[in-house]
């Protein structure tokens, strides 16, 4: 891990995106760390820091579009596509029932690689169905990158469907950090690794997520 990202990491924390405590993840069960990046428009540097760390994640990748999830990856996706030239696509959260009806915003051409770009994966479901969405209007989807894995399973249901999960940060790196820093202590550490070990999640054979 460079410099760079442990000062984002950093910085993050001090602005509030980090919560401890007992708090509900999207899929209802409860998380003692959890990293909400929605506030960050509210600071521009660091969307920018973050922006950047995506791109070199994205360098390595073969891309010819991105595509922001929304909400809360929307503005670095934004961001990046603006410093790379790249251009976006946004998949909507449900389809319009008006005028266009589309779900998908932007344009785009069958066949070009999309590289999804997203907050935080847990157990992948989000990023599984965007893809899906994705390729079902003929794109090309094997990539995503993302500012946080919270290493529950997440990265091997995205694999087992054909994208390839790369992260600025893994939860348990994010941690440590924090605690060397002196944002967070031992005994926090060891509850969010104890969290993360128990919630798992994983495929059946029919590609359905489940609990462990
Ligand atoms: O609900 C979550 O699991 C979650 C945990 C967290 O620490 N931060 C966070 O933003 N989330 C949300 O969870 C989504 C990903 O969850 P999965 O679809 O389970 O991978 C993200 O897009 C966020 O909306």
């Amino acid at each position: 891990m460079v410099c760079k990202a442990k000062d984002l990491a950093v910085r993050l924390f001090d602005v509030g995106v980090v919560r401890l405590g007992d708090i509900e993840e999207k899929i209802g069960r409860r998380t003692p760390f959890y990293f909400d990046l929605r506030i960050i428009v509210s600071h521009p540097n660091i969307m920018m820091a973050i922006a950047e760390e995506l791109q070199i994640l994205a360098s390595e990748i073969d891309h010819d579009i991105l595509c922001g999830v929304p909400y809360a990856a929307l503005p670095f996706a934004t961001v990046m596509s603006i410093n790379t030239n790249t251009p976006m696509i946004m998949k909507r959260k449900e389809t319009k029932l008006y005028g266009t009806k589309k779900i998908i915003e932007g344009v785009f051409e069958k066949n070009q690689n999309c590289l999804l770009v997203e907050d935080v994966v847990t157990s992948g479901s989000t990023l599984v169905e965007t893809s899906q969405i994705l390729r079902n209007e003929g794109l090309s989807v094997t990539n995503a990158v993302v500012v946080l894995d919270r290493e529950q399973g997440g990265a091997s249901v995205l694999k087992a469907n054909g994208v390839h999960l790369t992260s600025i940060f893994t939860i348990s790196e994010l941690v440590k950090i924090l605690r060397d820093a002196g944002r967070i202590n031992d005994e926090t550490v060891e509850t969010v690794i104890a969290h993360i070990k128990k919630y798992q999640f994983g495929m059946k054979d029919n590609f359905e997520q489940i609990s462990l």
